[in-house]
């Protein structure tokens, strides 16, 4: 086993002590050479999928703490439950130098490859760590300052680390109460938003002190059982790990559970008294805005066609692994306060998908309200999305307008080809993202507003960013739930989806295609995607006379085939059809009754096929 350096000095705090020793019991050298470990972007992805939820509270989080202690040479980054750093806001000039030590996502900063230092060391001890200059076992780290804590699950358990790494020197103290306060702020964010959460209630002795981050916060299922409690609250209420056994409020609280939703659901915003066993007292502020939102709908009976219940996220997949892959993905959110990322060609269904998302969600009796930014002149759209007050601007509507994202308050907003929104109005939209509120235009009460948001574009935003169109932070908040709907010609469920699309366009008329026109549809390019598919079916429907139940390729439009594309003629088709009846009869030798069997159709209708033949 290789040996730490003994030239080098052992620093004397406890944990870092112990965290030498591992290292040096590892094999680690100090002047070992930097691994060559950099994930590939795809398996980078996938880690950012797995973390979804931490990272989508994580990084608004991060940026806002970023903005505190901009041009610092710092950076702040958030890894997972091993190490590996998932995402960075920092400082261009400090990304730089991070980068020649590999401090940067898709890197694992474990202890076992990386030596001590705060990200690993902080995962090994489970604990805060700061580790400084000479602190950290590989020489070439030294030059960093990091200071580093867990974040704690809602179900216990660490999910992954935040730190803030720099070359400067740094308040210790002061980087470690921001880095544990940031913590804690995305701790109570993934409590909050626990999906069974029905009723969120935030306590302290003093009412003053109630959304600082001194209060306590616990979330309730609709049954009155604690579903999760930040640490904070655990020591106000004395109770141990609430994440063991989910203690029910009357086990806790004097306060009747129902006398607490009855306050909840009449006056939310005015602090209550609640009594605990034993005679303390705190002063709480309790949400119940989920609990009629998470009552099922009658509506959606499971035999119920899905275009009268809505079509829910499971009706789009009929076969194709991209589908069923988005599909799969996007219920994972379901639910959460995560926004959905949909991007494709146009016509691939991203409006329709943002619908089944919404119709599969508990918000699916809210509105769903959906704006083109694309289709709205630059100067009406902030009108449009924050509404504004009677004259607050020249061409206003005399009675003002209540606007997009208050309108969609409990259902869901879809904001199509959101990369066409002016930069100045996606720092607006990032603010409201962060702070959940609006303000009219023109003034007038800021409102609060809780409301599922799922965007869409064609072009692809990344892109976008990178030529200065897109703001970066806004694209990481959008991102963090990302998917790619395919173009029609690589679907491989297209005749399925031509079926579907009969159907529903014809409900009470059963309708066939040819087998020559499946060939026809898997043949053609599809530049206009299912919108093109749909026309083009509408159009062939037209064209049915009264009696016919089959579209062949003569009922679809002359410029469906493509230069280079042989359509199969009608003739080419009869040539075809003969051949196949006069070699199964030939089969059957003359036995006509026998040939229309295996043919699947009458004598009569193979005594005309033979004569027209
Ligand atoms: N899974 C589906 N089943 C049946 N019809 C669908 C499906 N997906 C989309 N469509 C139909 O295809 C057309 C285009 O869909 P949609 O508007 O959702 O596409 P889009 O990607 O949002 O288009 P754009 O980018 O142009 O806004 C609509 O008429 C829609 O009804």
């Amino acid at each position: 086993m290789k040996k730490a350096d003994p030239n080098s000095p052992i620093p004397a705090e406890e944990a870092i002590r112990r965290s030498w020793e591992r290292c040096a019991a590892n094999g680690l050298r100090n002047n070992e050479h930097l691994p060559d470990g950099i994930l590939p972007r795809s398996s980078l992805a996938d880690r950012l999928e797995g973390n979804a939820r931490l990272v989508a509270y994580a990084q608004p989080i991060m940026e806002h703490l970023h903005q505190q202690i901009a041009r610092s040479s710092s950076t702040i980054l958030l890894a997972d439950d091993a190490g590996m750093i998932l995402r960075a806001v920092g400082d261009a000039d400090f990304a730089e130098r991070a980068a020649r030590v590999a401090l940067q996502p898709g890197v694992s900063w474990a202890e076992c490859t990386m030596g001590t230092n705060a990200i690993g060391t902080a995962l090994a001890e489970q604990r805060p760590m700061a580790v400084i200059g000479t602190d950290h076992f590989l020489e070439r780290n030294r030059f960093l300052t990091c200071v580093a804590t867990p974040i704690h699950g809602p179900a216990g358990g660490v999910l992954g680390i935040l730190d803030i790494s720099t070359s400067a020197q740094l308040s210790q103290i002061h980087a470690q109460a921001l880095i544990q306060t940031t913590a804690e702020i995305i701790e109570n964010r993934l409590i909050e938003s626990l999906p069974e959460a029905a009723v969120t209630i935030r306590f302290h002795p003093q009412a003053e002190a109630l959304a600082s981050p001194l209060e306590g916060l616990a979330v309730f299922n609709e049954a009155g059982e604690m579903l999760a409690c930040n640490r904070r609250g655990e020591t106000l209420l004395g109770i141990g790990d609430s994440r063991k056994e989910r203690p029910a409020f009357s086990r806790i609280f004097e306060t009747r559970w129902t006398t607490l939703l009855d306050h909840a659901l009449s006056s939310s915003l005015r602090p209550t008294l609640l009594c605990a066993h034993g005679g303390r007292e705190f002063a709480a502020r309790v949400q119940a805005g989920r609990l009629q939102a998470l009552r099922p709908v009658a509506a959606s009976a499971p035999d119920m066609p899905a275009a009268r219940r809505g079509v829910t996220l499971e009706d789009l997949d009929l076969g194709d692994q991209t589908v069923a892959s988005a599909v799969r993905r996007a219920r994972r959110i379901v639910g959460l306060d995560i926004p959905l990322l949909i991007q494709g060609e146009t016509g691939t269904g991203k409006e329709v998908f943002a619908q089944a998302f919404h119709h599969s969600s508990p918000r699916r009796d809210g509105p769903f309200v959906a704006i083109n930014c694309a289709a709205i002149p630059a100067n009406l759209i902030e009108a449009e999305l924050f509404g504004y007050r009677a004259g607050a601007y020249t061409g206003a509507r005399g009675e003002g307008a209540r606007g997009k994202l208050r309108e969609a308050h409990g259902g869901t907003l879809f904001l199509d080809e959101i990369g066409d929104m002016p930069l100045r109005l996606q720092a607006v939209l990032l603010r409201v993202l962060e702070t959940r509120r609006v303000t009219p235009l023109g003034g007038g009460p800021e409102e609060a507003i809780d409301l599922a948001l799922v965007c869409a574009s064609h072009r692809p935003l990344k892109t976008l960013c990178e030529t200065g169109e897109f703001r970066p932070d806004l694209y990481f908040r959008l991102s963090a739930m990302s998917l790619a709907l395919p173009t029609l010609r690589e679907r491989s469920d297209i005749e399925a989806l031509a079926r579907r699309i009969l159907r529903d366009e014809s409900p009470d008329r059963p309708l066939r295609l040819a087998a020559a026109t499946l060939d026809v549809i898997r043949r053609h390019q599809w530049p206009g995607n299912i919108r093109e598919l749909k026309n083009v079916l509408r159009l062939a429907t037209a064209m049915l006379g009264p009696d016919e139940a089959t579209i062949t390729p003569d009922h679809l439009p002359h410029d469906l085939i493509d230069a280079g594309e042989t359509r199969p003629t009608t003739q080419s088709l009869r040539a075809a059809e003969t051949r196949l009846v006069e070699e199964t009869v030939a089969r059957h030798a003359g036995n006509i009754s026998a040939a229309a069997r295996e043919l699947g159709i009458t004598r009569t209708t193979l005594y005309r096929k033979l004569r027209r033949g």
